[in-house]
């Protein structure tokens, strides 16, 4: 297998601590993810901004797109992102829509497992209609409520699709190891190092963490 990459999830609303955050722990991950409320609150413009300050990194906008899916992701794929999230539950024609637009730009489309009632059936639907990545996700506010995505990991796992997988929900230095083990192959982090006193420290332990495995 592939060694697994680790996305840092870009939260803040503010444009000028998003560039300095990826500025920051851009050593130590692969991908970084500009957070939903980040992207509706700055819009294509960082994305476009990213790109030219981090040509090697893979850029990942999490649009989390519930409607009109190739209409929202095409100008987020045009300025750069290699990556755009859908959500599972907007149904097939919204995801189909954001794996046209992902194709036709040379890219590639996650679905966003988060709050889907039959997620088996959801991945084995959307990696038929050529999802590139299927992203299990226990949201913030499900984090606040006790969940974790850990359980959903080792379901879609089990599937064995011709997907990448991702997780994403409170991933810290204490579970990471397990997360890779379970079979992610794309780890995201976001809290655990936006919170730490020190993010390039955490960052970088989070990374050798992986590599450890
Ligand atoms: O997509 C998100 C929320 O919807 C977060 O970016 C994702 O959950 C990663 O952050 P954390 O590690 O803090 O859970």
């Amino acid at each position: 297998m592939a060694k697994p990459l680790i996305q840092m999830a870009l939260d803040s609303l503010d444009f000028d601590q998003t560039v300095a955050l990826a500025t920051l722990v851009a050593p130590h991950v692969d991908i970084f993810e500009i957070g939903t409320p980040c992207i509706k609150h700055n819009g294509v413009n960082l994305v476009r901004e990213l790109r030219a300050r981090f040509p090697d990194k893979l850029l990942l906008v999490d649009l989390k797109t519930m409607d009109a899916g190739e209409y929202e992701a095409t100008p987020f794929y045009a300025a750069g992102a290699d990556i755009c999230t859908v959500l599972g539950v907007s149904g097939l024609a919204t995801c189909a829509g954001v794996i046209k637009a992902a194709n036709a730009h040379g890219a590639e489309a996650q679905i966003d497992l988060i709050n889907v009632g039959d997620k088996v059936a959801c991945a084995r639907a959307t990696a038929e209609a050529g999802a590139h990545i299927m992203g299990i996700h226990t949201g913030l506010d499900a984090q606040a409520a006790g969940h974790t995505p850990f359980a959903d990991l080792t379901d879609i796992a089990s599937l064995g699709l011709p997907v990448r997988i991702s997780v994403a929900g409170g991933i810290n230095a204490s579970t990471v190891q397990d997360v890779v083990r379970a079979g992610a192959n794309i780890i995201v982090v976001g809290a655990a190092i936006y919170g730490a006193a020190s993010p390039a420290d955490a960052a970088r332990e989070i990374r050798e963490l992986v590599d450890a495995v």
